[in-house]
């Protein structure tokens, strides 16, 4: 998987992408735009076993299935790393979509054979807003947490959403959508939740910039 180490002021980090299953390949071309546009002085790898989740300063789970995520991760010996590596303050975690319902601590529906790891203390749904056919695109406005990312091409395909905050001192809601259901939050300083795909915004990288800005190089 391509990588980039491209030199910078700051001390160089190191940005995984879970590539069990799912559109990680979307956010590690994502992240290496970012880092080549910016010179940042990351690299972005793909993680697949303990040795490389262990180089890593930061975790971004994508979306896919997160059933299949989760069986992969157990049958592959790689659900207690994660679990102890998500559970460390000192890294970023970024779940977008089923990486949300992975790494959360309730999920109220269709949870047979899914073991999260319980790091959001949320409850979210699955499929909440119906089939793949109910998809949608919908342009939105982040800039009230996100500096500049406005008019935002934001993907929900078969996506969950926070159906309850159980933790309110350390999760905030981040954006709602207009019938109110919440689709992004934060908990603490360095975990992120999006049920949309900023990886699938094409040609806009200013989602992931912000990202890596605010949990990973934190400027
Ligand atoms: N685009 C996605 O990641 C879909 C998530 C999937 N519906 C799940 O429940 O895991």
């Amino acid at each position: 998987m391509t990588t980039s180490n491209t030199q910078g002021p700051q001390s160089s980090k190191t940005i995984g992408v879970l590539a069990l299953q799912g559109a990680f390949i979307e956010h590690i071309q994502h992240l290496n735009r970012c880092i080549e546009q910016n010179s940042y002085n990351l690299k972005v790898i793909a993680v697949r076993t303990a040795e490389e989740l262990n180089q890593c300063d930061a975790l971004v789970i994508p979306g896919g299935e997160s059933t299949s995520m989760s069986l992969i991760a157990q049958r592959t010996g790689m659900y207690q790393p994660l679990y102890e590596f998500v559970h460390n303050p000192s890294k970023a975690i970024w779940g977008t979509c089923a990486g949300l319902i992975y790494i959360s601590k309730e999920v109220s529906n269709e949870k047979d054979l899914l073991k999260p790891l319980e790091l959001l203390e949320v409850k979210v749904k699955r499929n909440a807003f119906g089939r793949q056919a109910q998809s949608f695109i919908k342009d939105c406005d982040f800039s009230s947490f996100a500096p500049g990312v406005h008019d935002f091409p934001a993907v929900f395909i078969r996506a969950p959403v926070i159906e309850e905050i159980l933790d309110p001192k350390h999760v905030k809601p981040l954006y709602s959508l207009d019938n109110g259901l919440i689709v992004a939050a934060v908990q603490n300083e360095n975990i992120l939740a999006t049920s949309f795909h900023p990886e699938l915004a094409e040609d806009d990288i200013r989602f992931h910039d912000w990202f890596i800005k605010r949990f990973v190089i934190k400027q």
